[in-house]
């Protein structure tokens, strides 16, 4: 396989296991920096297991992820199911939580953090939200506020799960918006989707997980195995054409 120097992350002959049980078995391949690569696949395919696997929270049975971006600039945003957002905090204070990693906890911000603040809310068009509790927010209103955290963060690699669910379409547009210009500024973005529009506007690469197995294509080979199977929704099987080993660049 050969590396580009500008892959901040890649797989290795992994192989990660729940409870014992193998979920993805000696997958390898790259996530190359500045693209944005939808992982899809079945329900319990191991999309979540990766995820886990890549933010460090699941350790390999064997194999290696090698991960270049320190571990305060890698950003999760889960399922917005998943979070519990009632406890008293706006969106202005969870804005500036994006601080935290560098800055540590218990220190103040200085006026030119809060400055960067107000920036990306105004960018994510939630200025007049700055306030307002996290509780008080609609699903596209919280989206933007989390995704404004990564930027706070200064993230150089995100991870998205379902990132467009229960949002509405004008959030969509934005966060569409704002993870293009990120990967543009180079950093490296992966996406759980299962919704084949979201995909063809925003992935570059694809990584199918299908029984225990990576495989991987460009977003064209994804959309014409699509439009040649009529009905056919995000492939869940292996199509023809898949790199087993390493993106189709
Ligand atoms: N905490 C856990 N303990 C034991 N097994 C688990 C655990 N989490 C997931 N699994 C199992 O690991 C396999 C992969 O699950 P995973 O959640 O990674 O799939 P997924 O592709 O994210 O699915 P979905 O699309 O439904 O979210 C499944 O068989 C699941 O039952």
């Amino acid at each position: 396989m050969t590396h580009d120097t500008s892959t901040q992350l890649r797989l290795d002959h992994l192989t990660l296991a729940r409870s014992g049980r193998v979920v993805l078995d000696d997958i390898s391949g790259e996530f190359a920096s500045g693209r944005i690569t939808a992982i899809i696949g079945a329900n319990g395919a191991g999309k979540s297991t990766l995820v886990s696997g890549i933010m460090g929270e699941l350790a390999p049975v064997s194999g290696q992820i090698q991960c270049n971006v320190p571990r305060e600039r890698r950003a999760w945003l889960p399922q917005q199911l998943v979070l519990d957002l009632s406890f008293p905090m706006s969106v202005e204070e969870l804005i500036m939580t994006g601080c935290w990693p560098t800055h540590g906890a218990l220190r103040g911000y200085c006026s030119r953090c809060y400055g960067r603040g107000r920036d990306i809310m105004e960018r994510l068009g939630i200025s007049h939200l700055a306030h307002r509790p996290l509780g008080e927010l609609s699903g596209g209103q919280r989206q933007r506020a989390l995704l404004g955290r990564t930027l706070m963060q200064n993230a150089r690699l995100l991870i998205l799960d379902e990132p467009f669910a229960n949002v509405d379409t004008n959030t969509v547009d934005v966060l569409t918006r704002v993870l293009r210009s990120m990967a543009d500024e180079g950093v490296t973005i992966l996406v759980v989707l299962h919704d084949q529009q979201q995909l063809a506007e925003l992935a570059d690469e694809v990584l199918l997980l299908a029984q225990g197995k990576s495989y991987w294509y460009s977003r064209d080979q994804i959309m014409a195995a699509i439009d040649a199977t009529p009905g056919m929704m995000l492939p869940v099987q292996p199509i023809a054409t898949a790199s087993t080993k390493e993106p189709a660049l």
